[in-house]
Order: C-alpha cells, then sequence, then structure tokens
C-alpha cells in the first residue's frame, strides 16, 4: 500500500451537464467544480438526479449534453472502453450495498481490481490485506462477505474501491443500508481515509447527517443544483 499525500487527487469539472432516459429529463444543465482533495455531499430529493450525476461524473454514462473532466481527462470525449479503464484505475466507487461478490473471502475481493489490472496474485493480496487492515477488519479477510456485518462488509468495500489508489472516491448513499451507528463509522472511516490519501470525494445521500462529514454540500432539484442551498457545511 502506498500513501499518495498531495497531488493524487483529482479535481473535477462538470460544465452544462445535462441528460435524459428516453424523453425523461433526469438532468437539465448542472455546473459543478471539486477542487483536488475536497469532499462533496450532492443532496436532494429522490428522483432529482442525484445518481444520474454521479454516473456522469465517473464516466459510467455518457450525459447527452455538456463537458466532465477529472484532472486532465476530458471523460465526457472519451470511448467507453477508455472511461472503464479510468474507472478502473483512477476512480473508487462506493454503492449502498451488494457490491461485494458473495463468493469470495474478503480479501479476493478487495485483491479484485488489481487482478484486473494483471498485478500478480501474491502482490494483490498482500495489499488487499493491508487496506482490509487499514480499514479495520484484517482479522476477517478469509470470511466470506455474508458471514459479516454490514458495516463490516461495507468497510471492506471501501478498502475494494481504494485500492487501485484511484485519484476520486465516488460515494452512492454509502451509508443507505446500515443503522445510524455502523453508517456513522462508515463515515468516519471515509471522511479519515480521504484526508490522510488526500481523496477528492463525491457523496450522494439523502441523510444530513451523512452530508454534515463533507466540507460543501450541493442540493440538486429536479435535474438542476440550487445555487442558493449550496451551503458550507464545515
Ligand atoms: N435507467 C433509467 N431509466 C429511466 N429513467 C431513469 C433511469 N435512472 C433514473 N431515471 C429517472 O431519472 C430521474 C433521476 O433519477 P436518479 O436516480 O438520478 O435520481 P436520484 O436523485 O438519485 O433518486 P433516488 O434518491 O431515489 O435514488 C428520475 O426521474 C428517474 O426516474
Amino acid at each position: 500500500m502506498t500513501t499518495r499525500g498531495e497531488g493524487h487527487a483529482l479535481s473535477i469539472e462538470a460544465t452544462g451537464v445535462a441528460h435524459h432516459y428516453g424523453r425523461r429529463p433526469a438532468l437539465g444543465g448542472v455546473d459543478l467544480a471539486v477542487a483536488a482533495g475536497e469532499m462533496v455531499a450532492v443532496t436532494g430529493p429522490s428522483g432529482s438526479g442525484k445518481s444520474t450525476l454521479l454516473h456522469a461524473l465517473s464516466g459510467v454514462i455518457r450525459p447527452d449534453e455538456g463537458q466532465v473532466r477529472l484532472g486532465g481527462h476530458v471523460v465526457t470525449a472519451m470511448s467507453e472502453d477508455a472511461r472503464s479503464r479510468l474507472r478502473r484505475t483512477r476512480v473508487g466507487v462506493l454503492f449502498q450495498f451488494g457490491q461485494l461478490v458473495e463468493e469470495l473471502t474478503l480479501a479476493d475481493n478487495v485483491a479484485l481490481p488489481l487482478l484486473l489490472e494483471r498485478r500478480g496474485r501474491g502482490d494483490a493480496i498482500t495489499t488487499a490485506r493491508a487496506w482490509l487492515a487499514r480499514v479495520g477488519v484484517e482479522d476477517l479477510a478469509d470470511e466470506l462477505p455474508g458471514e459479516v456485518s454490514g458495516g463490516q462488509a461495507q468497510r471492506a468495500a471501501l478498502a475494494r474501491a481504494l485500492v487501485t489508489n484511484p485519484g476520486v472516491l465516488f460515494a452512492d448513499e454509502p451509508t443507505g443500508a446500515l443503522d445510524s451507528r455502523a453508517g456513522e463509522s462508515v463515515m468516519e472511516l471515509i471522511t479519515d481515509v480521504a484526508a490522510e490519501e488526500g481523496l477528492t470525494v463525491v457523496l450522494v445521500t439523502h441523510d444530513a447527517r451523512v452530508a454534515a462529514y463533507a466540507d460543501r454540500e450541493v442540493v440538486l432539484r429536479d435535474g438542476m443544483l440550487d445555487v442558493d442551498e449550496m451551503v458550507a457545511v464545515r
């Protein structure tokens, strides 16, 4: 495991990002700039476009209109293959739940992104175990996801998201499946690791207590950022 410090984090710049699903508008022209190393929470009502924005910023979808830059990469100008590779190497993603492969141990799950990048198995497992220690579940390295608690599984999922040393972490309702205590402990972990690594974080949540961990909160309503509600929460 390497600690990156400053300089590795990616800035994010979205300009005029608009997207439709069929005829249904999901994003109506969003401008958002996130500095390298900053942690921003995206909040807003159900259906306001939060997940769609996260998918556009992380290159999962190419929006109908607008530009997204991650550091020097113009994500919206890249082919699907190039976006996939960028996501595998420079972007970490954390979902609500269900992202670990049930048949694999926690160590094998965390090693997976490295194996996909053709790192040797011994090296990948050593790095994975170091990350499991970093997130506080090294004792569970040989357990299956079904044998650990939701909070422990989410810690392992965070380790898997960060094992490739990405420059940005996108988290979509990362505490949504956890009780409030486990959720707080996962948020403390994300905040600590992001600060130590100098990582940029964009966090989607409907929970004000989760948003309060971010440096800044932006609010989406009907696919538009509510500029009046951009508030510094810390
Ligand atoms: N794959 C899809 N196909 C069709 N419509 C979609 C799809 N994904 C999202 N939508 C629609 O786009 C709009 C924005 O959805 P999105 O999931 O981005 O909102 P959200 O704020 O993340 O919602 P939630 O908080 O409920 O997860 C909604 O009207 C939704 O129904």
